[in-house]
């Protein structure tokens, strides 16, 4: 049997949400890895520091006894964040990013940035202090196809705002063309990207074929087989600019099942073992460690984690699925056969 030891990973982008829902992603997320970076979405965002700290406080509440996982705290860039603001931040210690979602462009995005000029003072913060702005990086103009929107965001937004700021340290989140694997390629050093499990292991066949699959659907949208595959040969290339964020993002089993359903994959109840099904068909079993435990802690500048964890190739079955506050959640996967499990 194949098993494979890895120092424990950690999770780069991670949607906890709040309130009851802690109850079932924070005990999910901490079996899983040691810190995630946390997403700010939540309804109303947390934008300040202090706002911060509190998540932080509700989310260690959740952890369950015996596991040790650190929440890394982001801010929620809005049009109104201040340069004290994100010196405050990058002061406390424990807020590690600052994410951007345009305006509409994603799930409680609506508090985002209209206009990337209103940015500037928080951005020339940033790039003084080295706080990373984590993006999302899609442009939202009802003119441009849903396929096209992060190739756009890249052209007409990233690479604009990466000469004013050449210094600016930059996370293309969730990237999903490619268009954003070259792009990152050919950036400064000071520009990453992250990877999810799904957008290694899915095309938008897997959306759309054979009726419509709500729980496939997420964004930045599934793309088409070439660029999977080019995605796959990135994280597997070991090159140290891509790694590990699962952009696990639950939401209530009847807000995905709808006429208009949220998008959004809960993937972090069995993440680490599907990215190790990715990372197998590629033949790249020995590039997961430094994808997932190593290449994320060195662009954020925090140590690699102390312990380990095992995987092994075995099958077993995923719940169809878990408790979520008083309703429910779909985890990608629910009810079939995952290949590879921590022991
Ligand atoms: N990825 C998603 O499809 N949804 C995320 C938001 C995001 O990361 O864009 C969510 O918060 O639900
Ligand atoms: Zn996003
Ligand atoms: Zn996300």
């Amino acid at each position: 049997m194949k098993r494979i030891t890895l120092i424990r990973p950690d999770d780069w982008h991670i949607h906890l949400r709040d309130g009851a829902a802690l109850q079932t992603t924070v005990p999910h997320a901490a079996h899983q890895f040691a810190r995630a970076i946390v997403m700010p979405n939540l309804r109303p965002p947390v934008t300040t520091t202090g706002s911060a700290r509190a998540y932080r406080e509700r989310i260690l509440a959740a952890v369950p006894a015996g596991l040790a996982f650190e929440p890394l705290m982001t801010l929620y860039l809005t049009d109104n964040t201040t340069a004290e603001e994100i010196r405050a931040a990058r002061d406390s210690g424990i807020v590690h990013g600052v994410k951007l979602y345009p305006a509409g462009a994603t799930t409680n995005s609506d508090s985002g940035v209209t206009d990337l000029e209103r940015v500037y003072p928080a951005l020339e913060a940033m790039a003084e202090t080295g706080l990373p702005l984590l993006v999302h990086g899609e442009v939202t103009g009802p003119e441009v196809d849903i396929f096209d929107r992060e190739l756009r965001f890249i052209e007409d937004r990233l690479a604009p705002l990466l000469q004013r700021y050449p210094g600016l340290r930059v996370v293309l989140e969730h990237i999903t063309t490619r268009d954003a694997v070259e792009f990152v390629r050919a950036a400064p050093e000071s520009v990453a990207a992250t990877i999810t499990a799904h957008h290694l292991l899915l095309n938008r066949n897997h959306m759309l074929v054979g009726g419509i699959r709500p729980h496939h659907y997420c964004l930045p949208v599934l793309k088409r087989e070439t660029h999977r595959q080019a995605l796959v040969e990135a994280a597997t290339s070991g090159e140290p600019r891509f790694f590990l964020g699962t952009d696990s993002a639950p939401h209530a089993r009847e807000d995905k099942e709808s006429a208009c359903g949220c998008a959004g994959m809960y993937t972090a109840p069995s993440a680490i073992e599907l990215y190790a099904e990715a990372f197998d068909a590629a033949g790249a079993l020995d590039r997961l460690e430094d994808f997932a435990s190593r290449f994320g802690p060195a662009f954020y500048g925090l140590p690699v984690n102390g312990d380990t964890i095992t995987l092994e190739q075995t099958d077993w079955e995923l719940p169809t699925s878990y408790p979520f506050g008083d309703t429910s959640v779909v985890p990608l996967r629910a009810g079939a056969t995952v290949h590879w499990r921590r022991v």
